[in-house]
């Protein structure tokens, strides 16, 4: 069956406000959604598919929706609209419409000019470009243009990972185990989860299977104080904290109110006692100077340009500006010294991003590495090799869409010295003379 003409003029006005670039696209979108109660779930996922096509695809069906009939958002709607649906499915079309899209939709990509092909501002692929050389650039570019799979992590406080496929099989939902998160599955099409028993109790989390292989990195164990820095929603906490078996003391530190109260219901699911969500103010907060040399290990997921995310959040290389990147890394520096003197001698502190740019990690890491000559690095194919994790890194865990088909994610791991007292003291560890 056709979908009603009247969703053309829906994407239309939607995607009006979101090339405006003001607020993330999936913010207005669920506003949209909010405000039109009447459209269907088939619909409302035309509209969204559509959006999310025109976003990855803009350089291209820019160009191509330049010249026609009609005003050229239609023309954009229409693109992104018949990519995700087949142009069959669109009611509503003139016949020159008809033609026009048949036409653009048979272009191959791949034989395209290559700054066209990869749909990004010119600043971004030229740092691609720089960084892996023009073939692996596109070949990034053309995983990040893909949508994601949808990755599950279990919650082994409630359920193995053959439990969980297990169950699935019965919803029907096919899933298989990841390959490299040991509690990963990749789930085949897209299902509505949150009605599923699983979901309710906890059992599962939706987790891209890159975010669970940082949590595991951390290699906290049963007993230890852990801190999670920069713990937003808790997507990692959560796994801490079943990797704690729900021992020990696990602090959510984030200095976003808004982003540690969508932490609690999630909390409440996973059945998970060990875990204290405290807010901060700075990296600098009072309240960390408490626990400064107290901790094993220390987890900081930084605010970064989120470029490795490309896949679920396209708008985020357009809205992204070149000079915010190097204004990111000063932060991201800020946050890792801050969050450094919590370890303890001997305890570990692992920097990590959801993005594939120098400037916010390797350059990050170099740096951290100059300044705290008291730290040094536990090259990645080592801290692997400890969680049993095939994968082949070097110093760094770099996570690529093309390469592991995960969102791209950086990690770094540091090791405090065993410290001295007097070290202890500078640290601000009161209790040094024990
Ligand atoms: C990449 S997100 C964290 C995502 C989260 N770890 C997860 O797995 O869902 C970065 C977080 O850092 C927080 N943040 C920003 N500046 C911070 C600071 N100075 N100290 C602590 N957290 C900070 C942001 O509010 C944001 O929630």
């Amino acid at each position: 069956m056709r979908l009603p003409p009247a969703i053309l003029a829906n994407t239309e006005e939607v995607l009006r406000e979101i090339l405006r670039f003001t607020a993330p696209a999936d913010t207005t979108l669920s506003r949209y959604f909010k405000d039109h109660p009447r459209l269907g779930g088939r619909e409302r996922g035309a509209i969204a598919e559509g959006i999310y096509n025109v976003l990855r695809n803009r350089a291209f069906f820019t160009d191509q929706a330049e010249a026609g009939a009609g005003g050229a958002m239609r023309r954009l709607s229409l693109l992104g609209l018949a990519d995700a649906v087949g142009v069959d499915s669109l009611g509503g079309l003139t016949e020159e419409e008809t033609e026009w899209l048949h036409r653009v939709l048979l272009i191959d990509r791949k034989l395209m000019h290559k700054s066209m092909r990869s749909n990004m501002p010119k600043w971004l692929f030229e740092k691609l470009v720089a960084q892996f050389g023009e073939d692996e650039a596109l070949a990034l570019a053309d995983a990040l243009n893909t949508p994601a799979p949808l990755d599950l992590r279990v919650n082994s406080m409630k359920a193995s990972r053959e439990d969980v496929i297990a169950e699935l099989a019965q919803a029907p939902i096919a899933a298989d185990p990841t390959p490299y998160a040991p509690l990963g599955l990749r789930v085949h099409r897209k299902p509505q989860l949150q009605n599923l028993p699983l979901f309710k109790s906890g059992a599962i989390e939706v987790q891209d299977e890159g975010s669970q292989v940082l949590a595991q990195i951390l290699g906290a164990k049963r007993g230890e104080m852990v801190v999670d820095f920069c713990a937003g929603a808790g997507g990692k906490t959560l796994a801490l904290g079943a990797l704690m078996r729900n021992t020990g003391r696990l602090y959510a530190f984030d200095v976003s109110e808004k982003r540690l109260a969508k932490l609690k219901p999630r909390l409440a699911r996973s059945g998970l006692s060990n875990v204290h969500p405290v807010q901060i103010a700075h990296e600098r907060d009072a309240k960390i100077k408490r626990l400064a040399g107290k901790i094993d290990r220390v987890l900081v997921d930084a605010p970064c340009s989120g470029m490795g995310t490309l896949r679920r959040n396209p708008d985020v290389k357009w809205r992204q500006q070149e000079g915010a990147i190097a204004e990111m890394h000063d932060k991201q520096v800020a946050i890792l010294d801050g969050a450094a003197r919590l370890v303890k001698g001997g305890g570990r502190l692992v920097y990590a991003t959801c993005s594939f740019l120098n400037e916010e990690n390797d350059e990050v890491a170099a740096q951290f590495l100059a300044n705290h000559p008291d730290f040094e690095l536990v090259p990645m194919s080592k801290v692997l090799a400890e969680q049993k994790i095939e994968l082949e890194m070097g110093d760094y865990l770099k996570m690529l869409p093309h390469k592991h088909q995960t969102d791209g994610f950086f990690a770094a791991v540091f090791e405090r010295k065993p410290m001295v007292k007097k070290a202890r003291e500078e640290a601000g560890d009161t209790d040094a003379d024990e």
